[in-house]
């Protein structure tokens, strides 16, 4: 974790920006202006749709990486957005990845992996690239390795317990890289299982969190926090400051500020004494800024509505930074 440690400390700013493009976050005109470059480089025409909206995609999430860049620490792209594509949107998954990691930003990979052991193995080599023979063990990878994906961090499911833990841990040591392990998530339906009551007495999403420290609990770093992170959504501000003081050696990912309802006054609590110990994400609030801000025009050129693009995304990145540090 040192190493995003570091980079938040370098903008001063614990803000992370999602790149969670959709159709629908992306100008009309952009994708029409891939059209003909699109037509002529697929095989059969029902390849095509997806295609296009996989290279706008691209463009799109440059755009953004080039406004963001210097003002956020890090970027989380969310493969669903992209899978929704097929190959090609696998494609600029990892494109985008390496565009991010080029521009110095620390790329967490929201993938939430989750499966047995074995299969967990095989996952963790988005942390440690692949050699060509390796076996699917977490870390047969290692120095030489090709590493296609270009990430820091990927996010990963606990229900499977610790067997489907592990080789992530194994993968992060490895490639000096982070895991972010669900524990208390942002969405309205995640009471169902994670406030559970145990015979203890403590909820379900408590004694995830007692694993978490654990699971990380020889990987600390020079900051005080181990490679194992905890996601914890900005929408449960009371049980996050008590996860706070329950996981003191867990550095949090924050999603659900912004477009899910959370505030900076919600996540306070989820940093520790020094200000430090989490990082909020925002995917729709800065890359969809562009609708809300009331200066998209349906007739600009592909070239203007991505203009406004980067001014919106700009923008917004920059009012979050300060929404927030105005907490800290
Ligand atoms: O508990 C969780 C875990 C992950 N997410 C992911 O974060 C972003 C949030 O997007 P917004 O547009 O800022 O709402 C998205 O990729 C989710 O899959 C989460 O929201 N909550």
């Amino acid at each position: 974790m040192d190493r995003l440690i570091d980079a938040i400390e370098r903008t001063q700013n614990p803000s992370v920006v999602g790149l969670d493009p959709t159709e629908a976050l992306v100008p009309a005109q952009v994708v029409a202006s891939f059209a003909d470059e699109v037509r002529d480089s697929v095989d059969t025409p029902e390849e095509a749709p997806a295609a296009q909206l996989a290279v706008a995609f691209y463009e799109f999430n440059r755009t953004i990486i080039d406004a963001v860049a210097g003002i956020v620490p890090a970027v989380k792209p969310q493969i669903a957005m992209y899978e929704a594509l097929g190959p090609a949107g696998i494609d600029v998954y990892t494109m985008t990845c390496e565009y991010a990691a080029e521009q110095g930003l620390y790329v967490l990979a929201d993938v939430k992996r989750g499966d047995i052991g074995s299969t967990a193995a095989a996952y963790a080599h988005m942390l440690t690239g692949v050699n060509a023979g390796a076996s699917a063990e977490a870390g047969s990878a290692g120095a030489g390795a090709h590493d296609p994906w270009h990430v820091d961090a990927v996010t990963v499911n606990p229900y499977l317990g610790t067997d489907g833990i592990t080789p992530f841990v194994d993968a992060a040591k490895t490639a000096d890289k982070d895991l972010f392990v669900l524990v208390r998530t942002s969405n309205p339906s995640s009471s169902e299982l994670q406030m559970l009551d145990l015979a203890d007495g403590s909820k379900v999403y408590e004694h995830v969190a007692d694993l978490v420290e654990r699971w990380g609990a020889d990987t600390i770093g020079e900051h005080g926090y181990s490679r194992v992170g905890a996601v914890v959504g900005a929408t449960h501000p009371q049980e996050g400051r008590a996860l706070r003081e329950r996981m003191p050696r867990t550095f949090f990912l924050v999603p659900g500020y912004g477009a899910q309802g959370g505030t900076a006054a919600d996540v306070r609590g989820m940093f520790d004494a020094n200000g430090s110990g989490a990082i909020v994400n925002s995917s729709r609030g800065i890359i969809g800024a562009w609708r809300t801000s009331g200066r998209y025009r349906k007739d600009m050129s592909a070239d203007d509505a991505l203009a406004l693009v980067f001014d919106t995304a700009r923008e917004a990145a920059t009012a979050m930074r300060d929404d927030l540090r105005a907490v800290l």
